[in-house]
């Protein structure tokens, strides 16, 4: 679906991505990054609104700078909001999809379909104006699916929605990639991700520091030193079983010693063993408290890994 080689961007003198080589097939990705990681820049590049200061790139099997007709098999949802607050939401998906050459009589169909979709069709003859942010995304998400393109690409997809509308959200990205077609999105966080596809490419720095399932990441994370905070009134009995193994880089005890931070090198051995140490020495410990599900932290791990400060 996506291959990239050896591609950078640079916006004078800031780097937008850096050197990104990789080959990924038809399915759905989340793309995960802090902010400024080069998500955005990523997906102009994909769909040819930049084009790489150095490398190449070719998506759906063309190049997106010299192909304009690739528009037309690609839909996008970028992160900014870009609704007319006098004009319809019928009439602005319709314009949309005329624009990318369809006939008039089958861009009302195409557009009053992709509104029902994402459950529009009441709202649909309202000036956008009076939408709340979830019917703005949703509209946004109609205009991007209206010409059943092959690629759906969003930026930020989930960005100001309440639970609800990030609940029906994550419904719509999910029957679309029940479909089969491809899709690519953007978020700050794992979560929303996680819901949608099982799929990641983790961006920092305008580099890709890991792509692969949750799975593949998770185990990458596993081997990878982590801090741990165990707490509890024998936190400290613990220092006699950590202090001798290899894989503790170092012990700090916090707090009136009811908290041992705990800097680990090989977290597998640590997560095989605490349960048997706590039984056996009877100790007191309320709480174990780990990174998990935490982006920061994830990140974190993966950059010292990127680093060479770990193997
Ligand atoms: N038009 C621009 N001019 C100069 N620098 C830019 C421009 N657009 C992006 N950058 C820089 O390129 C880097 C990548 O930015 P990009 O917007 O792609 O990141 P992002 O992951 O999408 O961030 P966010 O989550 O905040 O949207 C950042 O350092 C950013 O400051």
């Amino acid at each position: 679906m996506i291959e990239l080689n050896h591609v950078s961007k640079m916006y004078g003198n800031v780097v937008g991505v850096n050197d990104l080589t990789l080959r990924i097939p038809r399915g759905a990705y989340g793309l995960i990054g802090p902010n400024g990681s080069g998500k955005t820049t990523l997906i102009n590049l994909l769909i040819g609104h930049f084009r790489p200061t150095l490398g190449s790139l070719q998506v759906l099997g063309t190049t997106p700078t010299s192909d304009r007709r690739l528009l037309r098999r690609i839909g996008l949802c970028p992160a900014s909001d870009v609704l007319y607050p006098n004009v319809s939401a019928l009439e602005w998906v319709r314009y949309q999809v005329r624009l990318h050459g369809i006939s008039r009589r089958e861009c009302k169909s195409l557009a009053e379909e992709a509104l029902e979709t994402v459950g529009m069709t009441s709202a649909m003859h309202r000036p956008m104006g009076t939408y709340s942010l979830g019917m703005r995304q949703r509209t946004k998400i109609a205009q991007a699916i209206a010409h059943q393109p092959e690629l759906l690409i969003l930026d930020e997809p989930y960005n100001g929605l309440d639970p609800v509308g990030r609940n029906d959200m994550t419904q719509l990205l999910k029957q679309w990639t029940r479909s089969g077609r491809g899709l690519i999105f953007a978020s700050h966080v794992l979560q929303e991700i996680e819901s949608v596809t099982a799929s990641f490419l983790l961006l920092h720095g305008g580099r890709i520091l890991a792509s692969g399932t949750a799975q593949e990441i998770e185990s990458i994370l596993t081997d990878t030193p982590q801090e741990v905070f165990i707490k509890g009134r024998d936190a400290a009995k613990l220092i006699h079983r950590l202090a001798d193994v290899d894989w503790v880089d170092a012990l700090q005890l916090n707090h009136g010693k009811n908290e041992l931070r705990v800097s680990l090198r090989e977290p597998a051995e640590f997560y095989g063993r605490i349960a048997s140490w706590i039984r056996d020495d009877n100790l007191a410990i309320d709480q174990l408290q780990t990174p998990d599900g935490n982006i920061e932290a994830v990140f974190e791990s993966i950059l010292r890994r990127h680093r060479g400060e770990t193997s």
